[in-house]
């Protein structure tokens, strides 16, 4: 027993992405505490609003038989669940039939970030014990994890990550189109709502650190990371590429509403009082995502529309698919991102 113990210990701490230390733990719970079905959950806010996921689920069919289910947004999630994210304490009950449903929180950087939920027979002391451990190795090694996905001035997530995290959602589309396809055989197409990537750069950045100082520059962009955080919703994913740029990619919406709302941001950051600086704007490069795009194609369009919103005169957005004219960046011309 110690011996198996020991060796998914080693398993669970050798995964080196997210993804695979959550599958990682799901099998080892499952393999020493015994269980009908255990799941993570994650919890974001923005916006005021509390966004609770399923992000992996392990449920027990028979002896050999299992069915894993993948990333499902909770809407009505319960209240054990709720309570547990919010005291980020152990909450666990039981039925009439001695069947136990149990929440660990999951904490990082002592903020709640999600709960482990496991559903057995009443658990004896060792397997609380076992189980309380398997979830700390857990909190412990994404904490690593996490803090490598991340820039270290604005804790958004890093260059380095983004072909894996955009990769994902491609891959995320490319089943959707499918069963989309299969669905609709037969019938009027609607119209289809779009992934968007938005290449987001500070105009005249260089000034401010001229004029205030590299101090004053790194909280200018530190402020203008925190807002995006509070802008836009959760499960968006926020990039910063280096320097003074930033990738935004965003879950399918209609253009119409991803036009609302970059035009809402641009017009927020007017309004935002930076310190020291008093007027700050950005332009807005966007392109859509599609389905079988390579992840460096759409950054190129992104790219040439932010190139494009730059020349038009700053403080505006750009959508790649309505330039007309060449806005390839000129030759020399390092302000661009960093595409490679
Ligand atoms: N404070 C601070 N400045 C940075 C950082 N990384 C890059 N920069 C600065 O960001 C500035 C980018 O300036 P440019 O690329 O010339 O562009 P810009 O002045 O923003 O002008 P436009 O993009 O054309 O509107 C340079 O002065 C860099 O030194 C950083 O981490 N912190």
């Amino acid at each position: 027993m110690q011996e198996e113990l020991l060796h998914s210990v080693v398993k669970l701490t050798k995964t080196r992405d997210v993804d695979s230390l959550e599958s990682s733990l799901l099998s080892t719970i499952h393999e020493f505490i015994g269980c009908q079905k255990v799941s993570i959950y994650k919890s974001t806010s923005g916006r005021g609003e509390l966004t609770v996921e399923c992000s992996l689920s392990l449920e027990v069919l028979d002896d050999k038989q299992y069915y894993w289910e993948e990333s499902e947004r909770i809407l009505s999630p319960s209240s054990e669940l709720l309570s547990c994210l919010h005291s980020a304490c152990i909450i666990a009950i039981q039925d009439q039939h001695g069947v136990e449903r149990r929440w660990i929180p999951i904490t990082l950087s002592d903020k709640p970030i999600g709960a482990i939920a496991i559903v057995s027979e009443s658990l004896s002391s060792a397997d609380q014990v076992l189980l309380n451990a398997f979830c700390c190795i857990y909190e412990n090694y994404l904490t690593i994890l996490h803090e490598n996905e991340r820039d270290k001035l604005t804790g958004l997530l890093n260059r380095q990550t983004f072909d894996k995290k955009l990769k994902q959602l491609i891959e995320k589309q490319v089943v959707k189109h499918h069963k989309t396809i299969k669905a609709n055989k037969g019938r009027k197409q609607h119209e289809e709502a779009m992934s968007w990537l938005a290449m987001l750069d500070i105009d005249h950045f260089k000034q401010v650190n001229d004029n205030y100082g590299h101090v004053c520059g790194d909280e200018v962009l530190l402020i203008l990371a925190q807002t995006m955080e509070h802008f836009f919703n959760p499960t968006d994913l926020l990039f910063r590429f280096g320097g003074e740029e930033f990738v935004l990619v965003f879950e399918p919406v209609k253009f119409e509403e991803i036009e609302r709302l970059l035009n809402e941001f641009v017009a927020l950051v007017r309004r935002t009082k930076f310190p020291f600086v008093d007027k700050l704007t950005v332009s807005i490069g966007i392109a859509k995502v599609g389905p079988y795009d390579f992840p460096i194609h759409v950054l190129e369009n992104a790219d040439r529309a932010l190139y494009a919103a730059k020349e038009s005169g700053r403080d505006q957005i750009c959508f790649f698919e309505s330039i007309a004219g060449d806005y390839t960046r000129p030759k020399g011309d390092d302000d661009g991102v960093d595409l490679f």
